[in-house]
C-alpha cells in the first residue's frame, strides 16, 4: 500500500442500506440518528507496537490511557459527548506480563473515569510479535449540532486549541534518552503530552452548545494534514498565519526548524482545529475563556481550491498535506 488517504478513498461505498446513516467514511467518527434530541456518534482508532509506541517510549499505563484518548478525541471533533467504550487486544504470546496486560487498563480506567465512559466489552487474542490494541468508542451529539469537517465557509476564522508541537517533542526525547532519563520539568511536560494527550471534549461541547456553525478536526497526523482534511471537506481555501500558531511554552530548547516541524507535522498532540463564523468568534472567545481553554485565531477561510496556505515572514507558500501517513516515508 502507498498512501493511507487513498485508500480510505477507494473504500467509499457506493450504495447505503439505512436512512438513519448521517454520516459514514469521511469524519472523525460516523454519526447517525438515534433518537429525537441526540444522534450516535462511533469511531475506532487502534495503537500498534513499534509504529505508535515502543516499550522505551509508553509503560503499559500510557498505552491504555492513549489508545482511549485517541478515540475520546476523534468523538471532541465532532462535539460529542463520550459513553461507551470496547476494546479489542491482540497481546504477544511473549514479552508481556500479565500484570502489564491488566496496567494497560489501568491507563485506560483512569481516563475513563474522568470522562465517565463505561467499558462495554472487546475481544481478546494472541500475536506473534507485537500488541496491539483498538479501541471503538460511542457516545451522543446534540441533534444536528455535529460539528463536521465539510461546514467551513468562506470568511471563517480558523483556530486552534491549546498548543501544538508538544507530542513530537516529547516523543523525539524518549527517542534519544528513553523513559528513565533525569529530564528538566519542560522536558517532562512535553513527554506528558506525549504519553497521556487531554482529549479536548469540553472545547467541541462548548461550541455545540453555543449552537454556532463549526468545522473541526483533531490534530492526530499534524496540523499541516488536518487543515488540508478541512479544506478537502469544504472545498474551501485555508489561509494558516505561522507566527500566529500557539507553540507550546516548554519547545524553547529546540530550534526553530524542529519547532517548525513538531508543529506543523509532528502530529498526536490530539487538540482541536476548526472554522467558525467571524461574526461568532467574540462569544466563542468568551465562552472558551470563561470555561479556562485556551483558543487561538490563526488564519482564515476563503473561497478558491481545496488548498491550505500558510504565512510564514509575510510570504504564503502550499502547506501540504504532509505530516504522518501510514504507509508513506514520514519525513
Ligand atoms: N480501513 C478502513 N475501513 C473503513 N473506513 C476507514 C478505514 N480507515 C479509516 N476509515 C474511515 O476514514 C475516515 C478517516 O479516517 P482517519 O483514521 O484518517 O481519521 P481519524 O481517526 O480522525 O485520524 P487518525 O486515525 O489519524 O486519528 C474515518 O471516517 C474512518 O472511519
Ligand atoms: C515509537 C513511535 N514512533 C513514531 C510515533 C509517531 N506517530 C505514530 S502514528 C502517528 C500519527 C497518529 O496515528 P494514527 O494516524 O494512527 O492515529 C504518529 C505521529 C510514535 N507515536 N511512536
Ligand atoms: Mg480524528
Ligand atoms: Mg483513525
Ligand atoms: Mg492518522
Amino acid at each position: 500500500m502507498k498512501d493511507e488517504f487513498a485508500f480510505i478513498q477507494s473504500l467509499l461505498p457506493k450504495k447505503q442500506y439505512h436512512r438513519s446513516l448521517i454520516k459514514g467514511i469521511g469524519d472523525d467518527a460516523a454519526l447517525f440518528h438515534h433518537g429525537d434530541e441526540y444522534d450516535t456518534v462511533v469511531c475506532v482508532d487502534t495503537l500498534v507496537e513499534n509504529i505508535h509506541f515502543k516499550r522505551c517510549t509508553m509503560l503499559p499505563a500510557h498505552i491504555g490511557y492513549k489508545a482511549l484518548a485517541v478515540n475520546l478525541s476523534d468523538i471532541a471533533a465532532m462535539g460529542g459527548i463520550p459513553n461507551y467504550y470496547l476494546v479489542s487486544i491482540a497481546v504477544p504470546k511473549k514479552g508481556w506480563k500479565d500484570c502489564e496486560v491488566k496496567e494497560i487498563y489501568d491507563g485506560m480506567n483512569e481516563l475513563a473515569e474522568r470522562f465517565k465512559v463505561d467499558l462495554i466489552g472487546g475481544d481478546t487474542v494472541s500475536s506473534n510479535q507485537e500488541l496491539v490494541i483498538t479501541v471503538t468508542a460511542i457516545g451522543t451529539v446534540a441533534k444536528g449540532r455535529r460539528l463536521f469537517r465539510q461546514n467551513s465557509k468562506s470568511g471563517d476564522v480558523v483556530f486552534v486549541t491549546d498548543f501544538l508541537g508538544a507530542s513530537a517533542a516529547g516523543l523525539s526525547l524518549l527517542l534519544e534518552h528513553g523513559m528513565n532519563y533525569p529530564y528538566a520539568k519542560e522536558q517532562r511536560e512535553l513527554i506528558e503530552q506525549h504519553q497521556k494527550p487531554n482529549p479536548q471534549i469540553k472545547a467541541g461541547l462548548l461550541l455545540v452548545n453555543m449552537g454556532v456553525r463549526a468545522a473541526l478536526n483533531d490534530i492526530s497526523d499534524g496540523i499541516a494534514s488536518e487543515a488540508n482534511e478541512l479544506a478537502e471537506a469544504s472545498g474551501k481555501t485555508i489561509v494558516l498565519d505561522y507566527g500566529k500558531i500557539p507553540k507550546h511554552p516548554a519547545l524553547g530548547s529546540f530550534s526553530n526548524k524542529e519547532i517548525e516541524d513538531f508543529v506543523l507535522y509532528g502530529g498526536e498532540d490530539f487538540q482541536l482545529i476548526g472554522t467558525a463564523n467571524k461574526k461568532n468568534w467574540d462569544q466563542i472567545q468568551s465562552a472558551f475563556h470563561e470555561a479556562n481553554i485556551k483558543i487561538t485565531e490563526i488564519g482564515y477561510v476563503k473561497n478558491g481550491e481545496p488548498k491550505v496556505y500558510l504565512l510564514k515572514n509575510h510570504s504564503p507558500f502550499i502547506l501540504d498535506k504532509r505530516g504522518y501517513n501510514h504507509f508513506r516515508k514520514n519525513e
